[in-house]
Order: structure tokens, then C-alpha cells, then sequence
């Protein structure tokens, strides 16, 4: 079913989700109009080097592009950028932008993802020298705040992945770095206590200080130094705090208008919300993952990717169930950490360590492979990927083995 030419398809979010949202439409054949609106006021960027290359380098965020700008032209997709998309009448099929604006829509789509977390710290107002690391204004604010080239002393609140990478970049530049993490681990959240450990041992070999257990309450300004006070009466001096505590979900236009919600925005298999003609995509959906059995939301490139492709595809009429496996990839150092599949829930793993720089946690449940992280191993995620992929059942005494090659063939048999 392609829709005409008088048909309009308006999506809310243009970054990783809602533009590639937008450019599968197009190639699905929808013959109408595609208008992006975003309030952020740069072209759509890419993410991942924002605590990386772009925080690192004299680059311009130009550099970093999802799409040059031509080829929006080129597709007839608009680009609203700057603007904020304020209410929606789900009756009239319009919404309100923050410019007073109105437009209205035949088909909706939420690609709205996430926003830092802002934690309830006394004293911790995001003054210059307090920075959190979302988007391209925040990783412009830190360098403005930091200088490229300054040896300065940053103190960095939440050792997930946000935080991690922050702080093996800004070590590249010469930073004195600290880590304090509210848990018992670092990267507590997302992985094994084998893999926190791992990253905590690469961080503190590489001149991080790491300090679990601290929960900080308060911040303190004195003239230009920060200083940083935790549950435990520990206390910290900093040029620079860096937040990256987790994200919370956008979702409260979703939710003013009656869509379900819940731990974000629930979609179907087909991406489509509780109104057929309203879509979601990317970090705000809460969606159904059939290898997992469950409902989950992912915050990553590919599902943003994956799931604005099957979007495109049902409002065409495809209807293409959402199957894809999750995968996820952090660059740390010279660490390149590749991740296939879900961990959560698993009742066994197996650490492989082919060599000094070659690991791999290989994690079960009831025998079933989940997940696998890969540490400077594609053979071990490319592996781990077809396995999930195909349901096999793994060898456990020859994936233990070091003295066997990892080899598919061996290793399923
Ligand atoms: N390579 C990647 O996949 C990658 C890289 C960067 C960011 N991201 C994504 O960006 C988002 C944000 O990342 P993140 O690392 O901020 O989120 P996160 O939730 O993964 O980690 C936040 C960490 O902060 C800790 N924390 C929370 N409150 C704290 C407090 N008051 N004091 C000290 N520690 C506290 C948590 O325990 C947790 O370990 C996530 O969606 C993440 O997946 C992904």
C-alpha cells in the first residue's frame, strides 16, 4: 500500500532513529511528504564518537554527519531543526511546535530516545563546570569548559559506558580522571561482574582513579575548584565534573496523548503504538524481542536503525515483524568491546581468554546462549552472533578450552 502524494508523515526526532525512519520510507516508496523535527538545531549526527573522536578532536560536529545535507534534499525529506514539538491532537491529527507552528500529519512517528538524567545532587546545578554528555551542545560545553590541550583534574559521576568512555578520552589528552560510581561495581547496569572487572582493571592500568560504593550528595564551589562530597564523607577537588548517570526516557508527549506507556513507549512487533497510526522508534520504545521472549528497550545504533526499517515498512503496508538481535560495541583505549544478544537472566558463563588482549564472556541460560561480549574478538561476536541467531547449542568443554581454536563448526557440533 503506497500512500499518495497528498499523504504526510511527520516524525518527531532526527537522530539515529527518526532519520533513518525517514530515508526507509522513502526507499519503501511513500510518495508523500517527510518532515523531521528535532530541537536540536545541528544536522542529524552520529552519536558514538560524541564521547570519543568528537570530544578528542578539533573537529567540527560537520564532520560527524548521519546524511550530508544534500541528500535530504535529494529525497525530499524535510528537515525541521530547532524546534520543539509541543502538543499533539490525536482527533485533528495536528501538532503544535514551540514557534506556534501547526502541522498536520497522517502518520506519526515517536523517535524521541532519551535524555541525560539529571541526578537530585545538592549543590549540582549544570553551572560551566558541570556537563553532561548527550548531545553535540553538551561535548562543545565540555571542551570550552576543559580545553583540549589542559591537563585539568575531571571528576566523572557514573561509571557506565558514557562515563567510561569519557574518561579513557579525556585520559588521552592528558586529564587527571576520577570515577566514582554509586554501586558495588562499574557498568553494574548492563554487564557481568567478570566484565566490570576487566574495564575497571583497563581504566586503573591507564591512570584512572575508580572508586565504587560512592554515592555522592553534594557539590560544592570553591572559586574555581569544585569539590565533591560522597555518603561516606569521602571528598573530591575537580576543574570539571562530568555527569553520565543513565538517561530517562522522552516520553511525555507520547503519554499526554493517551499512548501506553510503559517503561517508555509500548509498540507493537510492527513498531506501531496503541493508535495504528502512530509509530515509535528507537531508544523510546518499549517493544517485544522474540529470541528473548519478553518486552525490552534498547538504548543502541542498531535498534535504532532496525526498528525505524520495520516502521517504514508496516506504514507501507509490509508488515515485517521486529526480530533483529541486539548488539552493541564500546570503544575504550585500544579495548574494542563488541556485544551480541541480552545477558540479563543468565544462570551460567564461560570466560574464554584466548590471549592477553583476545577475551570473551560467553553467557548462558538453561544452556541457551544469550549474549556474548567480545574484548578485541570479532571471530568470538561473529560466532556468538550466528549462534544466537540460529539457536544452536553450544559445546561448553570445547568453548572452555583454550587449546581449540574458536570455530563454529566445532563448537556447535
Ligand atoms: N558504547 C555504548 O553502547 C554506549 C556508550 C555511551 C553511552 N551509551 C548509552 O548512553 C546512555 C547513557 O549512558 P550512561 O553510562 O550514562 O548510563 P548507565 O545507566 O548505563 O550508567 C550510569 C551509571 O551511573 C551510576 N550512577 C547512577 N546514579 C549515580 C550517582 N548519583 N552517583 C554515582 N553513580 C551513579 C549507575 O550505577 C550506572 O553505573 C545509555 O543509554 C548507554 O547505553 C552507550
Amino acid at each position: 500500500m503506497i500512500e499518495s502524494k497528498e499523504q504526510t508523515c511527520v516524525v518527531i526526532g532526527a537522530s539515529h532513529a527518526g532519520v533513518n525512519f525517514a530515508f526507509s520510507l522513502r526507499k519503501e516508496g511513500w510518495q508523500g511528504k517527510i518532515i523531521l523535527f528535532d530541537a536540536d538545531p545541528h544536522l542529524p549526527y552520529h552519536r558514538p564518537p560524541l564521547s570519543k573522536a568528537f570530544l578528542t578532536s578539533e573537529a567540527g560536529i560537520a564532520n560527524y554527519l548521519l546524511k550530508p545535507e544534500q541528500s535530504y534534499q535529494n529525497e525530499s525529506i524535510e528537515l525541521q531543526l530547532g524546534k520543539s514539538v509541543t502538543s499533539i491532537n490525536r482527533d485533528l491529527k495536528v501538532i503544535s511546535l514551540s514557534d506556534g507552528h501547526i502541522q498536520s500529519y497522517d502518520k506519526l512517528v515517536f523517535a524521541t530516545g532519551a535524555r541525560a538524567l539529571v541526578p537530585n545532587i545538592v549543590g549540582l546545578s549544570a553551572g560551566a563546570h558541570v556537563c553532561y554528555l548527550r548531545t553535540a551542545a553538551d561535548v562543545l560545553k565540555i571542551k570550552e569548559a576543559y580545553g583540549l590541550s589542559k591537563s585539568k583534574k575531571v571528576l566523572i559521576i557514573g561509571g557506565g559506558y558514557i562515563g567510561l568512555e569519557i574518561a579513557a578520552s579525556l585520559k588521552k589528552l592528558g586529564a587527571s580522571v576520577v570515577i566514582l560510581e554509586r554501586e558495588r561495581r562499574i557498568l553494574s547496569r548492563v554487564t557481568s561482574p567478570e566484565m566490570s572487572a576487566y574495564f575497571y582493571n583497563l581504566h586503573t592500568q591507564n591512570g584512572v582513579e575508580v572508586y565504587a560504593n560512592k554515592q555522592v550528595v553534594s557539590v560544592e564551589t570553591l572559586e574555581e575548584t569544585k569539590q565533591v562530597t560522597c555518603q561516606d564523607g569521602s571528598e573530591y577537588l575537580a576543574d570539571l565534573i562530568i555527569v553520565g548517570v543513565g538517561v530517562r526516557v522522552n516520553f511525555e508527549l507520547a503519554e499526554s496523548i493517551g499512548l501506553e506507556i510503559e517503561n517508555g513507549i509500548k509498540v507493537n512487533e510492527f513498531a506501531q503504538t496503541s493508535d495504528s497510526d502512530i509509530y515509535a522508534t528507537g531508544d523510546c520504545t518499549n517493544h517485544f524481542n522474540p529470541h528473548y521472549g519478553r518486552y525490552v528497550r534498547l538504548e543502541s545504533v542498531q535498534n535504532a536503525v532496525d526498528q525505524g526499517k520495520v516502521a517504514a515498512a508496516a506504514i507501507s503496508g509490509k508488515w515485517q515483524a521486529y526480530d533483529s538481535i541486539p548488539w552493541f560495541w564500546s570503544d575504550q583505549y585500544d579495548t574494542k568491546l563488541q556485544i551480541v544478544g541480552l545477558a540479563d537472566g543468565y544462570d551460567d558463563l564461560i570466560m574464554r581468554e584466548d590471549d592477553n588482549q583476545k577475551r570473551s564472556v560467553w553467557y548462558f541460560k538453561a544452556e541457551k546462549l544469550l549474549s556474548v561480549d567480545a574484548i578485541n574478538n570479532a571471530k568470538a561476536y561473529v560466532i556468538g552472533t550466528k549462534v544466537i541467531k540460529e539457536n544452536k547449542h553450544i559445546n561448553k568443554n570445547v568453548l572452555s578450552d583454550i587449546s581449540i581454536p574458536l570455530n563454529y563448526d566445532l563448537l556447535t557440533s
